[in-house]
């Protein structure tokens, strides 16, 4: 484990080598002790500026760009140059800074990828190194990795294919792992799998930095990732491996192939699935319908969509429903209308949550062979709404005043990102709605008017879970990530709902609290690992002190030099 309670770091390492290593380097920080040691006089301006100070000259600094993605390449940059201080800015701008390190301005990210390329962070294994990923491995500054976050760029966000350009989400989301999980960032490592582009934008821009192929399906690309991962097993057996934006035919069966053979999990199946599951739960005390009364309709029957049906089903089962009458309650819309049993195409994970031909016998229907959103909407009733189809303007004003109309508080989720993705914008849901809707988005929107005050909308995403999982699993080695993790960690979200005590408030903790809730998820994420079993050596009255001692605070630490 990395020692994140050091009272001193002793290097060998010149002053030349501190300032080049994001890891070491406090540029104008070093103080003279430091400067005096590593002989960084005259490599440095001569005033000593504190951590405070940094962070202030560099807020400044990143205010007065004009763009979002100038600010983007502005922090990467800074983060590349020297980690402490990026941390120390993140961590205590979470709000601000947030939506630029991450959704949305990260997609923005990952479609400039190659134009914004400045220094490498992490490591890109492409198809034509397969034979070396082991002694990509082996370098001794991987070490200390316990966490990894991994794609192969095919569904980045709403965004579709963007090759190597991908490798920004799991930069990003590491990115939350440290500032908002705690981990300590040289535990972290992203990894884009390039196995090539269908983006034809890449494949003739001459400044594309990935492999300039076609995409590899099938077997070579299962046998690829297959020696990816076995390769880390073998470098890292008790590391966490997160799998992320991987996309519709590829994401639920890798998990599925995967998730017994490490500690590993699929973001966007299951860390989507327990912040909707939270946010529904926060949301049910608030309409005073109880969950086993829920009827819920989903748009985008992919990776986010059957994660979070499977997720909220097992709420409804927790809570005295069986099986069948829970499944009944979930209407699964995709590109061809509700997925109706018999229908053709259907993948095995959809197949648990379609509709029986029975069931929707009577429904009045404008077009019989296809039925559309709003033909569910007005049919079945459905008390929530959640959309992960990735497609902007589907929650029309007809079907969002058809919930209005069902529903004294309809539960509104346009869950697709990046901002340009959403299936409505919080705006409009509250006017179509008459101010009635309980609203959660994946990208953060500017505040709405609401009973004449500003209120700022719940963000509904996977940053509410991932970190928190991943620190609680690190904190006691847990050998497994399993459901019972993720219902722990959406029903621990749920309870720090404000909205609780009050239903005026919101129905999540702001974006600013996200350390907070991430100890929290973690805590009850440890605990459920335990009780099933998956923590071998932890006492469960450690536990608590388990995932404290591992979240890492941004500050300097003296250096002293190594005598040789
Ligand atoms: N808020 C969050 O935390 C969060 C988490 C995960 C995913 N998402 C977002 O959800 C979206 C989907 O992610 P995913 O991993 O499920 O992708 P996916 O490709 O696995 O699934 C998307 C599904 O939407 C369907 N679809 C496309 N157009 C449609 C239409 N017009 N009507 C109905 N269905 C349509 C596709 O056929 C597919 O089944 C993305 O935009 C992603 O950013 C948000
Ligand atoms: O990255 C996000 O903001 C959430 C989610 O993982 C997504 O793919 O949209
Ligand atoms: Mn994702």
């Amino acid at each position: 484990m990395f020692d994140t309670t050091a009272a001193f770091v002793t290097t060998g390492r010149s002053g030349y080598e501190l300032l080049a290593d994001p890891q070491l380097n406090k540029g104008t920080a070093f103080s003279e002790t430091e400067r005096d040691a590593f002989d960084l006089h005259g490599l440095l301006p001569p005033n000593v500026s504190t951590l405070d100070e940094q962070v202030s000259r560099r807020l400044q600094a990143l205010r007065s760009f004009e763009t979002d993605l100038e600010r983007y390449a502005f922090l990467r940059e800074l983060q590349d140059t020297n980690e402490t201080l990026f941390y120390a800015l993140l961590v205590g701008n979470l709000e601000e800074l947030l939506p630029i390190v991450y959704t949305p301005t990260v997609g923005a990210g990952c479609q400039q990828f190659s134009r914004l390329f400045r220094k490498p962070r992490g490591l890109f294994l492409s198809i034509p190194h397969k034979a070396r990923i082991d002694r990509i491995f082996a370098q001794p500054r991987f070490d200390a990795v316990e966490a990894i976050v991994v794609t192969d760029g095919e569904r980045i966000l709403g965004l579709g294919d963007q090759g190597a350009g991908g490798m920004g989400i799991p930069i990003g989301k590491l990115a939350l792992y440290t500032g908002c999980g705690g981990l300590h960032p040289a535990t972290t490592l992203p990894i884009l799998l390039d196995v090539g582009t269908d983006n034809s934008d890449c494949l003739t821009d001459p400044l594309y930095v990935g492999w300039r192929h076609e995409r590899v399906r099938g077997q070579e690309y299962d046998d690829f990732v297959e020696a990816f991962v076995s390769a880390v097993i073998k470098r890292w057996p008790r590391v966490l491996l997160q799998w992320e934006d991987f996309a519709k035919n590829n994401a639920t069966r890798l998990l599925e192939r995967y998730r017994d053979r490490l500690c590993t999990f699929n973001d966007d199946v299951q860390g989507t699935a327990a912040v909707a599951t939270g946010t529904l739960l926060a949301a049910v005390n608030v309409t005073g319908v109880p969950l086993t009364e829920q009827r819920v309709a989903v748009l985008g029957a992919g990776s986010a969509g059957c994660g979070i049906a499977s997720l909220i089903r097992a709420a409804m089962r927790d809570a005295g429903l069986s099986e069948s009458e829970a499944t009944a309650r979930f209407y699964m819309v995709d590109r061809d209308g509700l997925l109706v049993e018999g229908m053709p195409g259907l993948t095995s994970f959809q197949l648990p949550f379609v509709q029986a031909r029975k069931a929707i016998e009577g429904w009045k229907l404008d077009h019989p062979d296809r039925i559309g959103l709003l033909d569910v909407v007005r049919n079945a009733r459905p008390t929530v709404l959640i959309g992960v189809s990735g497609q902007a303007g589907t929650f029309s004003e007809p079907v969002v005043r058809a919930m209005a109309e069902c529903n004294g508080r309809p539960i509104i989720f346009p869950l697709s990102n990046p901002t340009s993705r959403a299936e409505a914008t919080p705006v409009d849901i509250e006017a179509w709605t008459e101010g009635r809707a309980l609203i959660g988005v994946g990208s953060p929107f500017p505040p709405i008017t609401r009973g004449g005050a500003r209120f700022k909308v719940d963000q509904t995403n996977n940053s509410y879970i991932f970190p928190g999982v991943g620190l609680g699993a690190l904190a006691v080695g847990a050998s497994r990530v399993s459901d019972g993790m993720f219902m722990a960690a959406a029903k621990a979200l749920a309870s720090s709902s404000a909205a609780r005590d009050n239903p005026k408030h919101n129905l999540l903790p702001p974006v600013s609290a996200l350390r907070e809730v991430a100890a929290k998820v973690a805590f009850a994420v440890a605990i459920q690992a335990h009780q099933e079993g998956l923590t071998a050596d932890v006492p469960i009255d450690r536990i608590d002190q388990r995932i404290h001692a591992k979240i890492w605070t941004p500050r300097y630490v003296p250096y002293r030099r190594k005598m040789d």
